[in-house]
């Protein structure tokens, strides 16, 4: 069988950097150049302090310190990657579409294409271009077009291979992954691209954990994947308010239901909603596409699951208002995290942004303390959302360094990320340091409510009355 000395992966992100760098480690033999068109991160990835990686993510580091330079390189010479390599994986971003057809809803397949034009315009030699990206399904055909026609009269062959791995747990999902799926053409050159791309990950994975499917399959997996995921998490938040209004505990019902192995314990964490990337994004293409096939009760179906996590968000925001006498303007805010969930600084899509803007919009003074995302990235955020004058944004928002400093004469503390320090933090003295009464909210169930309000605060935490 064939094998492949040079990979290049175009996107240096949150899933190019990670799974390059699990590849570079566990087949030494293979050359790895992961390239991007911004500068800035290709020389964050290959700066000397490791601790200063564009992207934090548990054990990062310490594969990035052990292959890069070895067979592992970081570079923004994306044209002279492409010809050397013989395996090109394509991992840029496709968000979802701010303008035109589909705005709000389908991909925005601009920088796939740009890729895939750069790819045909470079290439001498025959290529097998890998769809990395999550990408609508029929994406394919499109590369495919674009390569053909485009091209140096060079053998392209397509495949798709979606990547699963999680935030804050990207290393270990790497190495030790559920699934590999790769989708190719029923074609013997079809076949035997796939075969090679099975051989990187038989460097570490059994062979029974790799499933080929045909491409269209393997596109939309991904996308059925984290519609799947991300309806469990609406689903128990439904709950959750139900249990509010109940008594009864939705730690209690999700235990319960998660003992049926048919149901199964994963996934069922009540929260303030989910973030991410992707989550969002992912189902509104999916109703997008369903939409577009005529598939209107399809389409609502999915749409539900965001309609959900949307409630979730202004229900905890909600809560806070009506809590606090119905107003809280002029009311110091403090906010524990920032990220979209723990051990991450992402903040794509997190819950916290848009509470944040619904009680800024109540003129509420929020201070943020998140361990691993700085004022920069925020107020990004904020600013992204066009809610109102960035000045004004700078001057209701502040961004800290230490928790204690957040919760200082602050009226309420919420919980906006379940980062591990949180739990451990001294809230006797959290406690004596706010404004009286103190409110807690819980937007993570992270703290024990029965602990909390011995110590004397007001506290509320999602899915429990
Ligand atoms: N973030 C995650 O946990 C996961 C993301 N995905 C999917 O992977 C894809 C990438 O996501 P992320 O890594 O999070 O995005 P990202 O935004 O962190 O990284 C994408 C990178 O591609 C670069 N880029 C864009 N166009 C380029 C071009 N023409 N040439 C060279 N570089 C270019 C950008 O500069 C950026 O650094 C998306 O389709 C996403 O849906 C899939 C699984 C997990
Ligand atoms: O395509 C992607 O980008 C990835 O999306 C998710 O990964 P990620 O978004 O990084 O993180 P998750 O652990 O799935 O969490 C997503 C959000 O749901 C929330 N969540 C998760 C689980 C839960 O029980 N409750 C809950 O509120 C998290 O706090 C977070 O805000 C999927 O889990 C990955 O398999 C997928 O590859």
């Amino acid at each position: 069988m064939r094998k492949v000395n040079q990979i290049c992966c175009i996107g240096a992100g949150y899933v190019g950097g990670p799974t390059m760098a699990v590849i570079a480690k566990q087949c030494p033999e293979i050359k790895v150049n992961v390239v991007d068109i911004n500068q800035k991160r290709i020389d964050q990835w290959n700066g000397e302090n490791l601790d200063e990686l564009p992207i934090y993510e548990p054990g990062l580091k310490e594969i990035i310190g052990e292959t890069r330079g070895r067979n592992l390189f970081f570079s923004s010479d994306v044209d002279t990657a492409i010809d050397n390599a013989e395996l090109i994986f394509i991992s840029v971003n496709t968000p979802t579409k701010t303008y035109g057809k589909g705005k709000g809803q389908a991909s925005d397949l601009k920088y796939i294409e740009l890729c895939a034009r750069n790819i045909a315009k470079v290439a001498k030699s025959d290529k097998i271009v890998v769809e990395k990206s999550t990408l609508p399904v029929r994406t394919a055909e499109a590369i495919k077009s674009i390569l053909d026609n485009t091209g140096n009269d060079v053998n392209f062959e397509i495949l798709s291979n979606p990547e699963f791995l999680a935030e804050g747990t990207a290393v270990e999902d790497l190495l030790s992954a559920d699934r590999v799926l790769i989708g190719g053409a029923e074609t013997e050159s079809g076949r035997e691209a796939r075969n090679i791309l099975s051989w990187v990950y038989e460097h570490w994975l059994p062979k029974e954990r790799i499933l080929q499917t045909n491409v269209w399959s393997s596109e939309l997996s991904k996308l059925v994947a984290n519609a799947f995921l991300a309806q469990r998490v609406s689903s128990i938040n439904s709950i959750s308010a139900l249990c509010e209004k109940t008594d009864a505990n939705i730690a209690e019902v999700s235990r319960a239901i998660g003992f049926d192995s048919r149901i199964g314990p994963k996934f069922l964490s009540s929260s303030v909603g989910f973030g991410g990337s992707c989550f969002q994004k992912d189902i509104l293409n999916l109703v997008y596409i369903a939409k577009s096939f005529g598939l209107n009760e399809v389409a609502d179906y999915w749409e539900q699951v965001i309609i959900m996590n949307d409630y979730q968000k202004k229900r905890f925001a909600d809560n806070i208002v009506s809590t606090l006498y119905n107003t809280v303007s002029g009311k110091k805010i403090a906010f524990y995290g920032w990220a979209f969930k723990k051990d991450t600084n992402d903040t794509r899509e997190s819950a916290a942004i848009y509470v944040a803007d619904l009680l800024l919009d109540e003129q509420a003074e929020i201070t943020v303390y998140d361990p691993k995302v700085n004022a920069e990235t925020i107020y990004k955020d904020l600013d992204y959302l066009n809610s109102r004058d960035p000045e004004e944004n700078r001057k209701l928002l502040t961004v800290v360094s230490d928790p204690m400093e957040a919760a200082k004469d602050a009226h309420a503390v919420a919980i906006l990320t379940e980062w591990d320090e949180f739990k451990t933090l001294d809230w006797n003295s959290i406690y004596n340091d706010m404004l009286k009464p103190a409110f807690l909210f819980d937007g993570r169930r992270i703290l024990d409510k029965e602990h909390m309000e011995e110590i004397g605060f007001k506290f509320y935490k999602i899915g429990q009355s």
